[in-house]
């Protein structure tokens, strides 16, 4: 038998069975979550079927995002019956609206290398970052894994990127999972789960990461997955105190296919009106004039797009309304210890953090019609982030910040 690729190895070890491609598996799952929004479902599910109990307490996180804080009656009526749930069954890993968005959270506390990590919410492929199979699933399969702690999962094949050299000027993780979306459409990796090879694993942070996995569902993988390394190492050991134990690929792996992508020769991408893998360069939509930009989401959240961001806005003000909104606590404290807070205040952001807000078209600065969006976040098919008549670029965090500063889409490099 040939060597496992790390999918394979996951599954086989919570399946208790060698796994290959296409085998239907039962696994035993490492951490099951929910949020605000899809909570609610969840429970109804455990109600309807007399099941109101979950297998391991400690194995559930539950944090309040989508509806944080409450922009309406019902939210807050959704928020209070899972506030009841939570403390009725005594989940310790509860985080209220203070706290953060659900998938930052996972990266931040909770993932770990080589896990099977489930939850009801479609950008749970985030945790890949850490080199954990993370997939989102419907409240009725996470209501089932809550309860009995085992999931239904088909193995996907594997597939090999493999990031060489450092990412040029302005290229962090957007970039890298448009480039997947562009060069392969958004379709392309059903079925398939992606393992990312970093040769500099110090020049590719979990920050970028974090972003690339993010984005790994809306390629249709199951799983984007780093490769877990020297950063995942340096990441757990900052942000809990601890160090990981690694799980990797064999040697002699076998792949499904391998791509490369040189980061080194990248430019800055943009996925335009409607679809993530309307993917062009920054330099083919430059100059298209913008109503509002959104630096934040469980794509873009983090203290690296900040710091990205505030080098841009440094003395600067925003012609296009702008909202900031790190992604957790965390990551606003640090922001705001090291500056980055007060630059984009001074240049004219209105600034929160923990929400999903925007994103969805939720609340906390829904687009209206006719108007032009630059977002950091992860979706822009019509609608997505309010009016139907609105338009949604979706950039990184240095695309994003140097839009505001002009009004219009721009390349960082243009106004530094
Ligand atoms: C509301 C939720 C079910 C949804 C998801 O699953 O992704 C949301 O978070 C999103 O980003 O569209
Ligand atoms: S920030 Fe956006 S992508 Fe992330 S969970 Fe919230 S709504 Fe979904």
């Amino acid at each position: 038998m040939s060597g496992q690729t790390l999918t394979e190895k996951i599954l086989s070890r919570a399946s208790g069975k060698p796994v290959t491609q296409g085998d239907v598996i039962e696994a035993s799952v490492d951490i099951v979550a929910f949020h605000d929004l899809t909570g609610y479902h969840v429970i109804e599910v455990m109600e309807k079927a007399g099941m109101v109990k979950v297998f391991d307490q400690g194995k559930i996180v539950v944090a309040f995002d989508h509806l944080a804080p409450p922009p309406d009656i019902r939210s807050a009526e959704i928020q209070g019956n899972i506030r009841k749930f939570v403390k009725d069954v005594k989940i310790p890993n509860f985080h209220d609206i203070n706290v953060g968005i659900l998938h930052e959270l996972l990266v931040e506390k909770y993932a770990q290398p080589g896990q099977v990590i489930v939850a009801a919410d479609s950008h749970t492929t985030t945790s890949g970052a850490l080199g954990a199979f993370a997939q989102g699933m419907g409240a009725s399969d996470i209501a089932a894994a809550a309860i009995t702690g085992k999931t239904w999962l088909v193995a996907p094949s594997s597939f090999k990127v493999t990031l060489e050299g450092k990412p040029a000027k302005w290229i962090s993780g957007k970039d890298v999972a448009l480039k997947l979306l562009g060069d392969f459409k958004a379709e392309y990796f059903n079925g398939k789960s992606i393992e990312v090879e970093v040769k500099d694993p110090s020049s590719f942070p979990m920050d970028y990461r974090a972003t690339a996995s993010n984005m790994g569902i809306e390629m249709n993988a199951d799983a984007l997955m780093f490769i877990p390394d020297s950063e995942t190492v340096r990441y757990v050991k900052q942000m809990r105190g601890y160090e990981p134990k690694l799980v990797t690929p064999d040697n002699d792996a076998k792949y499904e296919d391998n791509y490369t992508i040189e980061l080194d020769k990248m430019e800055p991408l943009v996925a335009a009106p409607y679809s993530v893998d309307n993917v062009k360069t920054v330099s083919e939509v430059q100059g298209t004039p913008v109503d509002q930009v959104y630096i934040g989401s469980c794509t873009n959240g983090r203290l690296s797009d900040f710091e990205v961001a505030a080098k841009i806005m440094k003395g600067k003000k925003v012609k296009s309304r702008c909202i900031a909104i790190p992604a957790s606590y965390e990551m606003f404290k640090e922001a705001l210890e090291k500056g980055y807070i007060n630059t984009l205040f001074e240049a004219g952001c209105i600034i929160t953090y923990g929400t999903c807000g925007p994103c969805l078209g939720g609340h906390f600065g829904v687009a209206g019609p006719g108007e032009v969006i630059v977002s950091t976040s992860s979706r822009n098919f019509r609608g997505r982030m309010g009016s139907n008549e609105s338009k949604t670029y979706l950039s990184g965090p240095a695309v994003a910040a140097a839009s505001a500063v002009e009004g219009k889409i721009s390349s960082p490099g243009d106004v530094m």
